[in-house]
C-alpha cells in the first residue's frame, strides 16, 4: 500500500463527524476511531511497516517496543512483527492479583524502548506510558511514535517532558480542516 493509499484507507475507515468528548476532556466535532482502522488487517500491516521504517532510522538502535492499552496493543504487535523486535504491553492500571504487574512482557533496565500509540491529542496518555517506563522501569524511552497527531499541542507537551515525538501522519495529512 502506498503512503497516499494508507492515508485514504485510514480516513475512509475511521473519520467520524459529530459531537465528541475526548480523553483530555476537550470537545471535538470530529473523531478518529482508532479501533475502526486498527481492526482492518491491511491497514494494520501497513502501519507495522511504517513503524518499522521509523525504528530502522533510529541511529542508536531500539531494543524493544512498548504499546499502551488498549489502542497501542495492536500497533505494537504489528510493529514487532514487522521488525522482529520484542515488545511489552502496558496496562492502564496494575493488576491487583496474580503477577500484579502494570506491564506484560520482559524489560531490562537500560533498554532503549520505542512507544507506539494511536492518536495524540494533548499527549497525556503517551506521557503517562513514557513516564512509567522511564521513572519506574528505568528504561531509556527513545521515542513516542503515534499514528496520528491531531496537532493540538501533543508534540509540545511530550517534548516539554523530555521525550522525543514523531507522528506517522498529522490531521493536516488526512485533509481534516475542522
Ligand atoms: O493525547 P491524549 O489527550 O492523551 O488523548 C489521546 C488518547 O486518548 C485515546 O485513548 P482512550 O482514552 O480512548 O483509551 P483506549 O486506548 O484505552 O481506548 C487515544 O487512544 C489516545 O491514546
Ligand atoms: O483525544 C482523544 O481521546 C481521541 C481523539 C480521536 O480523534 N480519536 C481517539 O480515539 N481519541
Amino acid at each position: 500500500m502506498t503512503h497516499d493509499q494508507l492515508i485514504e484507507r485510514i480516513r475512509d475507515t475511521a473519520l467520524l463527524h459529530g459531537d465528541f468528548t475526548l480523553r483530555s476532556g476537550r470537545k471535538s466535532k470530529y473523531y478518529l476511531d482508532k479501533y475502526l482502522f486498527e481492526t482492518q488487517p491491511d491497514i494494520l500491516a501497513a502501519l507495522g511497516e511504517k513503524f518499522a521504517e521509523v525504528i530502522k532510522a533510529d541511529d542508536k538502535g531500539i531494543d524493544r517496543l512498548a504499546g499502551p492499552e488498549l489502542g497501542g496493543i495492536p500497533l505494537v504487535t504489528a510493529a514487532a512483527m514487522a521488525t522482529g523486535l520484542p515488545m511489552v504491553l502496558i496496562r492502564n492500571a496494575k493488576k491487583d492479583y496474580g503477577t500484579a504487574k502494570q506491564f506484560e512482557g520482559k524489560l531490562n533496565e537500560g533498554d532503549r524502548v520505542l512507544i507506539t500509540e494511536d492518536i495524540a491529542t494533548s499527549g497525556g496518555q503517551s506521557i503517562e506510558a513514557a513516564k512509567l517506563l522511564r521513572d519506574e522501569m528505568k528504561v531509556d524511552v527513545a521515542k513516542i511514535v503515534v499514528v496520528i497527531d491531531r496537532q493540538e499541542g501533543a508534540r509540545e507537551n511530550i517534548e516539554a517532558e523530555g521525550f522525543a515525538f514523531e507522528a506517522l501522519f498529522t490531521k493536516s495529512d488526512l485533509g481534516i480542516d475542522e
